[in-house]
């Protein structure tokens, strides 16, 4: 069987800065991944292809067997690949519970079982009638994550997912991730510069540098690793 997403020899330039240079990476169903590397090597780039944002140049890129390449981004959504940005995405004069059912709109079904087990699983139970525009910074950025799960993705991209958050905030963030990973079993990439917060989220960890993934392993497997350190640590 192959793997969910499928990425081989990916290229991507903007006019000689080669933001992807040869990527390569597969993700099986479910599987979770925390993306780290410095500024500017390609994280975001390699999310707004997956997305469709941009077009890719060369290489494959495959989800669950089928191209993505020249697909437009509302088509990627659609086979099941969603994306949270870093700026919470809500709308800040509905209620936390109307922001959660826009979410999932074509999908009672999925309202009906869910909505208020995702509001726990954010911690918004007691918020459900509140704006949301009133939420605190942690509290929007949960309130968009169990949006995008309301979509019910099979890969669900998160960009830093704790940028500005509080260490409390950021501890919360990973038990909501893991929970969510658990109960719906979607595949998640996350990209996070705080390194507390990978160690915490106990997935698979892919080092990305200058537009390639050069390595890729448990959190200790790659802590330990000088690349690692050299190229992201800046401990070497
Ligand atoms: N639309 C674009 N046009 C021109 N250059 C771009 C574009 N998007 C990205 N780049 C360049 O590609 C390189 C990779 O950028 P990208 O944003 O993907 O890195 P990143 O790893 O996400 O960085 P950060 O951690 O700072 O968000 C950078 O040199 C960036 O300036």
């Amino acid at each position: 069987m192959s793997a969910l997403l499928e990425v081989a020899g990916l290229e991507k330039d903007f006019g000689g800065v080669r933001a992807a240079d040869g990527l390569n990476l597969s993700l099986e169903a479910g599987e979770m991944l925390c993306l780290i590397g410095p500024n500017g090597c390609g994280k975001t780039t390699f999310f707004n292809l997956i997305s469709g944002a941009v077009a890719a140049d060369n290489g494959k890129l495959q989800f669950d067997g089928e191209s993505l390449r020249g697909l437009e981004p509302y088509q990627i959504a659609r086979l099941g690949i969603l994306r949270k940005f870093q700026v919470p995405g809500i709308y800040p004069d509905l209620t936390v519970r109307e922001n959660l059912l826009l979410a999932a709109g074509g999908r009672p079904d999925v309202v009906v079982t869910d909505l208020a087990e995702l509001l726990g699983l954010a911690r918004l139970s007691d918020r459900a009638e509140v704006q949301a525009g009133v939420l605190a910074h942690g509290e929007k950025q949960w309130l968009e994550i169990v949006m995008v799960l309301a979509g019910q993705p099979r890969l669900l991209l998160l960009d830093e997912p704790t940028n500005g958050m509080t260490a409390a905030e950021t501890a919360a963030t990973v038990a909501l991730i893991k929970d969510l990973h658990q109960r719906y079993g979607c595949a998640f990439i996350v990209i996070e510069h705080d390194m507390g917060f990978v160690r915490e989220l106990d997935c698979a960890v892919a080092l990305m540098l200058q537009g390639r993934i050069l390595r890729q392993g448990s959190f200790a497997e790659l802590q330990d690793d000088p690349l690692v350190k050299e190229a992201y640590l800046g401990q070497a």
